[in-house]
């Protein structure tokens, strides 16, 4: 019998338990399931994959590089021989950072060409981020950075009847136009002078679902996921890959600072127990770039989040493995739901509504 005719006989009688348990059956399983399991490795990257990100020699352009993600991929990027520019606007912290950034290049050959670059900025006003840039360039003798990495962002949780209208106001211009300015000024330099180099937009998982306390925070993430899915087309005109990172919670020193106002039963839901270390997520960001994907995460609870909020359009990492895991959100989503439901309607006496 060939496959095909006994992968129909399969199907057509609904004999799959008994099936199974016959060893043709159970090897194909497992060769399918290992084949899966090593195209969405870094293993079947690593033995058949052309790397698609190698920084030596080139500029990247970082924003928030004086503190947690950024400063962490300002590090390695500098370790693996770029040029870097870091912008952000406390000017002592900028320091400490640069001369970490310094350090981790300190033992390569190339040391002595490498440009390392701090500029005090306000990513939130245009003005600043066009003069930030405008400086970043002149130094490189007028070019244009090769990678831009849109660090530089915040949050603020709370209840929402709760929030101020302003902190919602500051949230969008810092996460998104604080992204946005940059990149539009940014990409608009490299297309004009045919660089063909890489965008990094910095979402959350939060950018694709969300949960009670963050409403001032998680439409900008979705904002900037839909800034990505936009310019990932778009800028195939000029050869500039787009790419989106979605991170879980990071310990970082904005994470000490959001906590200060996040709800009791949000920190529940967001298991902060569970961070992981910025360096740990420039390093997931920067094996993924290496692959080239364009939705990037760091943690299998991003991976659930990112296969199930693909939408129609967006490419998958690997479509084996993407797929499977998006059956499995599609299902594993709805305890999920039935969980934040129950803890946000158990948390009721714990949040009376205030005049
Ligand atoms: N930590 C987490 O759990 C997660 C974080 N993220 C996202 O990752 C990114 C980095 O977060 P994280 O490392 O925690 O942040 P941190 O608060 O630790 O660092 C933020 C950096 O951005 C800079 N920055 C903040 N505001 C401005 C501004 N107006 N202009 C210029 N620079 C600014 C800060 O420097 P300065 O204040 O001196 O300007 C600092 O360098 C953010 O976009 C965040 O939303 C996503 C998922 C989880
Ligand atoms: C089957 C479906 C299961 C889904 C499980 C997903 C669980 C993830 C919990 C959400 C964690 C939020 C991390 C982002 C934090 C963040 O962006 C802020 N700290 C801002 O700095």
């Amino acid at each position: 019998m060939s496959f095909i005719d006994y992968i129909f006989q399969l199907t057509t009688y609904s004999e799959l338990s008994e099936k199974l348990q016959q060893p043709l059956v159970s090897l194909l399983l497992l060769l399918f399931l290992t084949i899966s399991y090593l195209m969405g490795n870094s293993l079947w990257h690593k033995l058949f994959g052309r790397n698609k990100f190698l920084p030596q020699g080139k500029h990247a352009y970082v924003t928030g590089g004086s503190k947690g993600l950024g400063k962490a991929v300002a590090k390695l990027l500098a370790s693996k021989g770029a040029h870097v520019t870091i912008v952000a606007r406390d000017k002592e912290h900028l320091q400490i950072a640069l001369d970490e950034i310094k350090d981790a290049a300190k033992n390569r050959e190339d040391y002595k060409n490498l440009i390392f670059t701090a500029i005090s900025a306000d990513v939130t006003s245009y003005e600043d981020s066009v003069r930030a840039l405008n400086d970043a360039c002149e130094i490189h003798n007028g070019r244009a950075p090769d990678f831009i990495f849109a660090c530089a962002g915040a949050c603020k949780p709370g209840l929402f009847v709760e929030q101020d209208i302003l902190e919602f106001e500051d949230g969008m211009q810092l996460n998104y136009y604080g992204t946005l300015y940059t990149v539009h000024e940014g990409v608009k330099r490299m297309a004009r002078q045919g660089i063909k180099g890489k965008i990094v937009l910095v979402s959350s998982i939060l950018g694709v679902m969300s949960f009670i306390g963050f409403s001032q925070y998680s439409p900008t993430k979705y904002a900037l996921k839909g800034l990505a899915e936009t310019l990932r087309n778009e800028l195939l005109l000029y050869d500039i890959s787009v790419h989106c990172y979605f991170p879980g919670t990071i310990d970082s020193p904005g994470l000490q600072q959001e906590n200060k106002t996040k709800p009791k039963v949000t920190s529940e839901i967001e298991g902060a127990e569970d961070a992981i270390l910025p360096d740990q997520a420039a390093k997931a960001l920067y094996k993924s770039l290496c692959r080239g994907d364009f939705h990037i995460t760091s943690d299998l609870g991003g991976n659930i989040c990112r296969v199930a909020s693909k939408g129609p359009v967006s490419p998958t990492n690997n479509f084996i493995v993407d797929s499977l895991l998006g059956g499995f959100a599609w299902v594993g989503g709805i305890p999920f739901r039935y969980y934040i439901d129950k803890k946000v309607k158990d948390s009721k006496a714990q949040y009376p509504i205030s005049d």
